[in-house]
């Protein structure tokens, strides 16, 4: 039976005196504060809580590692966070976290921030993608991490109290199973990886030491097996993508009457991941020209710009004049209502954005990648005809224009040719797989023993 009384993860008195031991690393002055409040709160609700759960099986703590580097790994971890609360209710008590940028000090804590800076520069982050691929090269450099943050990352771990932890980031596996080795962890918390890249994804993503490793393509599972993992902790059931897409049944003239779109023009969602990159400005601004017909004098599509969290990117676009509908809009919540009053998306080629636009049978124009993990994605959409690939704005815009007047037949084709790809139940099989691997665990101690430890250094 589940209990729903635990409303926050617990605290020993343990982790309170070692946190009071302070740190000099960003972020420790949070921690302390929160810390001591605890301390004093929660130690006396200890005892009583675990004896009311002494004969029930209690709420067990899983711990989501994420990093807003893009906006993929959040979507995939408010995915897979939502099938446990419509799957298994209570049963699950879910915290969806940055440790690193909540316990770490520079450059963990700030990793989103370094990301878009050499995204943005793209070719600093094609040497630093490939630079750091071989094995012997992230290892050093993350064993470096771990013995100066191997501490505040367990600070994190310990807050919550995991026990099953799920990294959806390639740069959140090495540090905590450290910390679950050095704790004696290892065999009593169980560690998953959900690779959220679809094809040419970062070696970092796969450690040998998780139970399992979901892998969203066979291709991807070929690389983990390459790179040492055993066939029985990789997984094949397709990128999570949130309930919401897989579940509602959305009607599109519902949808555009309550987003105050035109009910009757064919619409395309324009949009860059969660960041708004790529060549949004240009591409908006040549099919504001491509779906104004000249003859008729009057628009044959509508535009919906999805900017992201790019608000410079948004108040230019606002600003701008149109001779067509157009709908500027920034980080949006409900993308799965945007894409289904839609007929297509033009976008880079970030795997959350493509897999949900499949879902929704949107033919995809691809109108850029990020060298490394999107490079793949690229011959995923178009090999599988749902979809084409550009990088020229003028180009993409016409392909609109043919797609919203002569070459409706096509715009069809492809669309089918998405639904063919699409893989909504692949969160579900995963939450599924993890409950599974946790009646295998048997009933779980009445609390995880996560303690003090002196020293990292040795295990590393
Ligand atoms: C892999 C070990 C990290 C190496 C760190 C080296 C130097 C430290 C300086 C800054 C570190 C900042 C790290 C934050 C980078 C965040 C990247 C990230 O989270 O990307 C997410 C993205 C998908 O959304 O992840 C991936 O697809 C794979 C991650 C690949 C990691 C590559 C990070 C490399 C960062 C810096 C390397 C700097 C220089 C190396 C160049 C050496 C030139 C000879
Ligand atoms: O206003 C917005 C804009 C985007 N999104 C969502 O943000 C996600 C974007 O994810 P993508 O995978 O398409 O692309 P990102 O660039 O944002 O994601 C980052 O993480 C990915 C993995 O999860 C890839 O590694 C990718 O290369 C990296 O940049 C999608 O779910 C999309 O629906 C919103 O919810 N609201």
């Amino acid at each position: 039976m589940a209990m729903s009384s635990v409303a926050r993860p617990r605290r020993s008195s343990i982790a309170g005196k070692m946190f009071s031991r302070g740190s000099n690393h960003v972020g420790a002055g949070h921690r302390k504060r929160s810390l001591e409040f605890y301390d004093d709160d929660f130690d006396g609700c200890d005892d009583a809580m675990e004896l009311a759960q002494i004969g029930a099986e209690r709420t067990k703590n899983v711990l989501i590692l994420m990093s807003d580097t893009g906006g993929g790994h959040r979507a995939s971890a408010e995915a897979i966070r939502d099938a446990f609360q419509l799957e298994f209710g209570d049963q699950y008590q879910i915290f969806v976290k940055d440790v690193w940028k909540e316990y770490t000090g520079w450059p963990l804590n700030d990793m989103e921030g370094s990301y878009k800076f050499m995204v943005k520069h793209v070719q600093l982050w094609n040497v630093a993608f490939h630079s750091t691929s071989p094995r012997w090269i992230h290892s050093l450099y993350l064993a470096a991490f771990a013995a100066y943050y191997a501490k505040e990352v367990e600070a994190g771990l310990m807050e919550y109290k995991p026990d099953i932890i799920i990294s959806v980031h390639p740069l959140m596996q090495h540090i905590p199973l450290w910390v679950l080795k050095w704790q004696g962890l290892q065999k009593k918390v169980i560690f998953v990886t959900v690779i959220t890249d679809l094809n040419t994804c970062h070696p970092t993503w796969f450690h040998p030491g998780v139970n399992r490793c979901y892998c969203p393509s066979q291709e991807v599972a070929k690389r983990a097996l390459v790179d040492g993992l055993e066939e029985s902790q990789v997984r094949v059931y397709g990128l999570p993508i949130r309930p919401s897409f897989a579940r509602a049944v959305l009607s599109k003239d519902k949808l555009r009457e309550e987003l105050q779109m035109d009910p009757d023009l064919p619409a395309v969602l324009l949009m860059g991941g969660g960041e708004g990159m790529g060549p949004v400005k240009k591409t908006a601004k040549a099919l504001g020209e491509s779906l104004f017909d000249e003859n008729i004098r009057k628009p044959i599509g509508q535009l919906i710009i999805i900017c992201g969290r790019n608000k410079k990117l948004a108040s230019t676009l606002q600003s701008a004049e149109w001779k067509v509908p157009v709908k500027v809009r920034g980080f949006e919540k409900q993308m799965e209502k945007w894409m289904g009053a839609c007929d297509c998306i033009i976008t880079k080629a970030g795997p959350g954005t493509i897999a949900e636009a499949l879902i929704r049978g949107l033919p995809i124009i691809l109108n850029d990648y990020i060298p490394g993990q999107e490079k793949g994605n690229v011959p995923y959409v178009v090999g599988n005809g749902a979809g084409v690939f550009t990088r020229s704005p003028k180009e993409t815009a016409r392909i609109v224009g043919d797609w919203f007047s002569t070459k409706k037949d096509e715009l069809k084709r492809m669309s089918l040719n998405a639904l063919k790809l699409a893989q909504p139940e692949a969160v579900f099989h995963i939450v599924k797989d993890i409950h599974e691997l946790t009646l295998q665990r048997g009933p779980l101690p009445t609390n995880i023993p996560y303690m003090l430890t002196s020293s990292f250094k040795g295990i590393i």
